[in-house]
């Protein structure tokens, strides 16, 4: 254990003075092909600010910190805010549009209804148009705050091209239909990873993401209380498990969704500050994933949650259920530098989903409309 202790290497990286996890490994990007049949690297490169934005990674790290030391649940919203916007058509920002008389939002969808962090997204950009106005895009913005997030959670830094651009149309349709649901088979979240291109190591890697942040109680009720219509719970749930969860959630909770994310800012935010208090009470508690103190437990102490039957969502449990995804919650569970590293690696692959170039994209001006 001591040994790994001292492999583990993690979030006290940054960019610019540390080696990263990925210093020794090589991997081939060039296998990464985003819609337009072109690999990323043909469109994007290493610090595309460089000369004309050179602190935006810089300002994106310290704005991030700053918020997630007023609401450290800022960092499991940005998070799961990149997983849903570079899943549905690409990292392209189209998650943060607002609906309009002639489009609807993905953020009203179901699968995006408890998605958090527009609001800290905005305060971000609104502090990178004042350093250089009309530059960086809200699709990098959401990408290089997930990795921040993510070593803020205690993960593993990773390496982005930036040079995304801004989609000009919502996907409510496809985040509808496509998002994956926490109540899937194995089956299922395997092929709509493999649509994507991450094979089933890779998505047991990227699953490991639930290692932080809060499940609501509505989420994974069904498996407390009346599984596939049982009107009992889910046999694969360990016993006393089950009792600490029903003690959060009571057969109340579930169905009324989690009241509505409280602000994490004042509405037209200006500067980091301007974030008020977690003070709404939400009515659906949930479990917190962070299990023992985020920046330990991020990665295998989730799977090894899931090898004794104490995974939240159906979804994650159903991990343990394959041949080969067992073998890498196994691994992962017992190997925190091999599970840091594929996650790195995956978080990178993510990143580079579909992404666009001008002139099918633009750098929105703010990133809740079209320019
Ligand atoms: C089969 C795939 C997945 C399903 C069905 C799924 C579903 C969910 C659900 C239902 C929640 C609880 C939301 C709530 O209670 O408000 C959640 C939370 C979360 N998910 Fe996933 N998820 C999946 C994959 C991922 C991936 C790949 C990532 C990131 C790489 C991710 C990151 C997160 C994070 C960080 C949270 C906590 C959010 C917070 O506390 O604000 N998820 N997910």
């Amino acid at each position: 254990e001591t040994n790994r202790k001292g492999s583990f290497q993690n979030a006290d990286y940054s960019q610019e003075d540390s080696p990263s996890i990925f210093g020794n490994i090589s991997f081939d990007r060039k296998l990464q092909e985003n819609d337009m049949g072109r690999p990323p690297q043909e469109w994007l490169r290493y610090d595309y600010y460089n000369e004309s934005c050179p602190f935006a990674e810089q300002i994106i790290r310290s704005t991030v910190r700053e918020l997630y030391e007023l609401r450290p649940d800022v960092a499991p919203a940005l998070l799961r805010l990149a997983f849903h916007d570079c899943f549905v058509e690409g990292c392209d920002a189209s998650v943060l549009l607002d609906a309009t008389d002639v489009m609807e939002s993905e953020k009203d969808c179901l699968p995006n209804e408890s998605l958090k962090g527009y609001d800290v997204i905005d305060i971000i950009k609104s502090e990178l148009e004042e350093s250089c106005p009309g530059v960086v895009s809200c699709a990098d913005i959401i990408v290089l705050a997930a990795r921040e997030s993510v070593l803020l959670a205690g993960g593993p830094f990773y390496p982005l091209y930036t040079g995304r651009k801004d989609s000009t149309v919502s996907f409510f349709e496809e985040a509808t239909y496509e998002l994956p649901s926490p109540h899937d088979h194995l089956s299922k979240t395997i092929e709509s990873f493999a649509t994507r291109g991450f094979d089933e190591r890779e998505t047991v890697s990227l699953l490991g993401a639930h290692s932080t942040g809060t499940i609501h109680c509505k989420f994974f009720h069904n498996r407390l209380y009346n599984f596939s219509g049982t009107d009992g719970p889910d046999p694969s749930l360990d016993t006393e498990f089950l009792e600490q969860l029903r003690s959060k959630c009571n057969r109340s909770h579930a169905m009324p969704a989690p009241s509505p994310a409280p602000p994490l800012s004042s509405p037209s935010p200006s500067s980091a500050l301007r974030i008020l208090p977690n003070s709404t009470l939400v009515q659906d508690p949930g479990m917190k994933m962070d299990y023992e103190g985020p920046r330990k437990s991020f990665g295998v102490l989730y799977y090894r949650s899931l090898l004794q039957g104490k995974g939240l969502l159906f979804v994650d449990q159903q991990l343990t259920s394959g041949e080969e995804t067992e073998t890498w919650v196994r691994a992962y569970a017992s190997d925190v530098t091999l599970f840091q590293r594929d996650f790195g690696l995956t978080m990178i692959k993510l990143s580079d989903l579909g992404v666009r170039t001008s002139p099918m994209g633009q750098v929105r001006l703010n990133c809740r409309k079209v320019n």
